[in-house]
């Protein structure tokens, strides 16, 4: 397997006095679903705000699809992502004067490319949304709103789609219908997911969990369930209260 995204001893640090992430090595084969959890402040979102080229790291090397973006120019590393890169946010991120299909296309537009409509189309139906397309997303439930944001992140067929708490601000049936689609990305697409999350149902369904714990890697969960995570997470919790070991 290749992988889709290599992390080698990314650090990030702010104003010399906060290292947020400490030398982290890291590597998620293309065709996986991997959660990346921890305690707040472990450096989850700096994580992939850095992996996905919307941050700098202070050292060390992100390689995408065989492409280093830490090597090449900002206006290089846009275009790369545009193209290479989706994005899946807590709070959709959606442009509210557009339609849904608007929303769907925009990163093809920016990246001056036209919309094949049956492959829109075909995306908005597996998605739930094929009637919804003309609307703007004001008039949208959050499932719905999230459903658009997932289908703006597969709509280049990136390499990679990072989700920063995809479910975090949506109910539980929602939440997994959401993940449920992330799912089908990887297994029926052959898309590759990394997604931060502080729900240990929601990391279950992913294939594998890596955990943060102060900026490091602390150990990694394969075929996850809810209990296990959930006690690696307790653990993680307890260390950094420094009430005992990391499991
Ligand atoms: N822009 C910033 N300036 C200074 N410090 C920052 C900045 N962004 C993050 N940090 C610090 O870096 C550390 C890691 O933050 P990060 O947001 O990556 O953690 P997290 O694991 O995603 O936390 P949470 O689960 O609470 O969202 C924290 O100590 C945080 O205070």
């Amino acid at each position: 397997m290749t992988d889709a995204v290599l992390l080698e001893s990314l650090t990030k640090t702010y104003d010399d006095t906060v290292t947020a992430l400490d030398g982290v090595t890291a590597s998620f084969p293309a065709g996986s679903f991997t959660a990346v959890m921890g305690p707040s402040g472990s450096g989850k979102s700096t994580l992939l705000q850095c992996a996905a080229g919307l941050d700098h790291p202070t050292a060390g090397r992100v390689v995408i699809d065989g492409t280093e973006l830490t090597a090449t120019t900002d206006t290089a590393m846009t275009k790369f992502r545009r193209l290479r890169v989706g994005f899946v946010f807590q709070e959709y991120n959606l442009l509210p004067s557009l339609t849904v299909e608007q929303n769907v296309v925009l990163p093809l537009r920016l990246a001056g490319r036209r919309a094949d409509r049956r492959r829109v189309g075909a995306i908005l139906a597996e998605l739930g949304l094929a009637d919804r397309r003309h609307d703007l997303p004001g008039k949208l439930s959050g499932g719905q709103r999230q459903r658009v944001a997932v289908a703006r992140a597969l709509i280049t067929e990136p390499a990679v789609i990072f989700a920063d708490e995809p479910t975090g601000a949506l109910d539980m049936r929602s939440a997994r219908d959401v993940l449920a689609l992330l799912r089908a990305a990887v297994h029926d697409h052959g898309r590759t997911v990394v997604m931060v999350t502080h729900d240990p149902v929601a990391a279950a369904c992913a294939d594998s969990v890596v955990f943060l714990a102060d900026g490091r890697l602390a150990g990694s969960l394969r075929a996850p369930t809810v209990d296990a995570v959930a006690e690696r997470l307790a653990h993680l919790g307890d260390a950094a209260r420094g009430l005992g070991a990391v499991a």
